[in-house]
């Protein structure tokens, strides 16, 4: 097989096999022919892909030797929107393609069989694709349009469903491939919304050291590395090689994602914080905020939280002064209170979690009951895991990313409502329950709204 910019066989993933990037999609033919068996696309896009993209990609093809055998174009005024129903909308569509009979009068089934479905688009396309494709159970191909996610790899498509942002299920891609000239011509803000998913792995790590220390979630070393080794030297690549640098390590960090079938790897308090801003549909003039740059925004706000949780921690956890845990009844009551904003079914399902996550008071004083060294211990290795915030914001604002949430238009008071509701809607333990636990998230919470206002 040729030689690629950047290419990897990968033999201890569950699911994808090999990944790439190549000019022009250069030796895609042979790839899909090895790990599909098949030369027959079923391509999925749309609109915006469909204008800047899909011509290129379907010449590739062409020159490759590959049959397209449909191209699915999803309507629908961009930037399209990863919500459940659309996820059903594809089934029926590639459904379809089982009924039409086929140019050379065989039956469609045939066609389904013999094709793989492929998603040609950025983070939202990928996610519904890989769901669709999980629930078909076909294998299908990534192809990535814009170094924006992790999700291109990752097991699992996050999704809007009834209204509550979630990860579903479903096996990641068979194989990534993409052409380097497609990642460095997408929008730049796409590009900006990488870097940020991508820095927003060194608060899930924090997150997950935490989570590791209480028992809760170890960590698993490989997907440690995939997510955080080299993590920083990426994230200070030189302009020129920048785009190149983060989508290798978004990448890598999807894989860290099958190997756990889980999003813990890359996912911390800072991905809760994008998805309450995502439920409640926040937009500039209208426009979607692209997920990296709400998550970037998470990243600056987390960090800041977890640096002041880390001072506290470090004079340890008086068991006697640990808050007490309210009871169901006054819980929902003030998930009512929180979100009443959201729609019903969001609302449910954030009440569901906030209860079934709600320790009781024995729980929360066993999980506590450590000396102070072992605190001091713990602030100390969680620090390492941080960079200081005003390199931090630095590094962020280089990048082309929003560094403060009144660039988002959300001003105080929503501000801090997120981080209440941030804290209720997923049951991985982040520095956002330590805090709720022991008594500091009120003070910490207004202390990082007072930083942004
Ligand atoms: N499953 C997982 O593990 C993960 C999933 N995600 C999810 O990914 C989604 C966000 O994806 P993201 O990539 O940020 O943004 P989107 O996929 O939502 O795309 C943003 C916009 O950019 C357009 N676009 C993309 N590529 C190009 C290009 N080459 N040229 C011109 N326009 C382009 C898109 O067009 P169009 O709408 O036409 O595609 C769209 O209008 C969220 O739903 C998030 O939750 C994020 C991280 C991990
Ligand atoms: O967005 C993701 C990783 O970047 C997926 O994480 P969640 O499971 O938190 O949605």
């Amino acid at each position: 097989m040729r030689n690629f910019e950047t290419s990897e066989c990968l033999t201890q993933l569950p699911d994808t096999k090999f990944w790439a990037l190549s000019a022009g999609w250069q030796g895609l033919g042979a790839v899909v022919q090895r790990w599909f068996g098949t030369k027959s696309m079923i391509v999925v896009t749309d609109e915006v892909i469909a204008d800047a993209v899909a011509p290129s990609f379907k010449e590739a093809l062409r020159r490759e030797g590959l049959t397209l055998t449909e191209l699915l174009v999803l309507k629908g005024k961009p930037p399209l929107v990863a919500d459940y129903q659309r996820i059903q909308e594809i089934i029926t569509q590639v459904q379809g393609l089982l009924t039409t009979p086929m140019r050379d009068g065989k039956k469609g089934e045939r066609a389904l069989c013999q094709s793989l479905l492929v998603s040609l688009g950025s983070g939202t396309i990928n996610d519904l694709v890989k769901c669709s494709a999980g629930t078909l159970g076909v294998p299908y191909l990534s192809v990535p349009t814009a170094p924006s996610v992790d999700g291109y790899s990752s097991f699992g498509a996050s999704i809007l469903k009834e209204n509550f942002k979630q990860t579903l299920p479903c096996p990641a891609p068979r194989a990534v491939f993409t052409a380097p000239e497609v990642l460095s011509a997408a929008p730049v803000q796409l590009r900006a919304a990488g870097y940020g998913d991508l820095a927003s792995k060194i608060t899930a790590g924090s997150d997950w050291v935490l989570a590791d220390a209480f028992g809760l979630d170890p960590i698993d070393e490989t997907a440690w590395a995939y997510t955080q080794e080299g993590l920083i030297k990426r994230l200070s690549a030189a302009p020129d090689d920048l785009a190149n640098e983060i989508f290798v390590g978004l990448v890598r960090t999807g894989f860290a994602m099958q190997i756990t079938s889980s999003s813990r790897p890359v996912s911390g308090a800072e991905h809760l914080i994008s998805h309450v801003w995502e439920m409640e549909h926040l937009e500039i003039d209208g426009i979607t905020v692209p997920h990296g740059i709400k998550v970037g925004i998470g990243l600056l706000t987390i960090s800041a939280f977890t640096f002041l949780v880390l001072d506290h921690m470090r004079n340890g956890i008086n068991l006697d002064a640990l808050p007490k845990i309210p009871g169901p009844e006054v819980r929902a009551q003030e998930v009512a209170q929180r979100c009443a904003h959201l729609p019903v079914s969001a609302y449910r399902a954030i009440e569901e979690v906030a209860l079934s996550k709600l320790p009781t008071q024995e729980t929360v004083n066993e999980r506590y009951n450590y000396e102070k060294k072992w605190y001091r211990n713990l602030a100390d290795k969680i620090e390492t895991q941080l960079v200081p915030l005003e390199e931090l914001k630095g590094m962020l604002a280089r990048a082309g990313c929003l560094t403060s949430p009144r660039e988002l238009g959300v001003d105080r008071s929503r501000f801090l409502r997120t981080l209440e509701i941030a804290q209720m809607i997923r049951s991985r333990y982040t520095v956002l329950d330590f805090a709720w636990e022991t008594g500091l998230f009120e003070s910490c919470a207004e202390e990082i709204t007072d930083m942004f206002f």
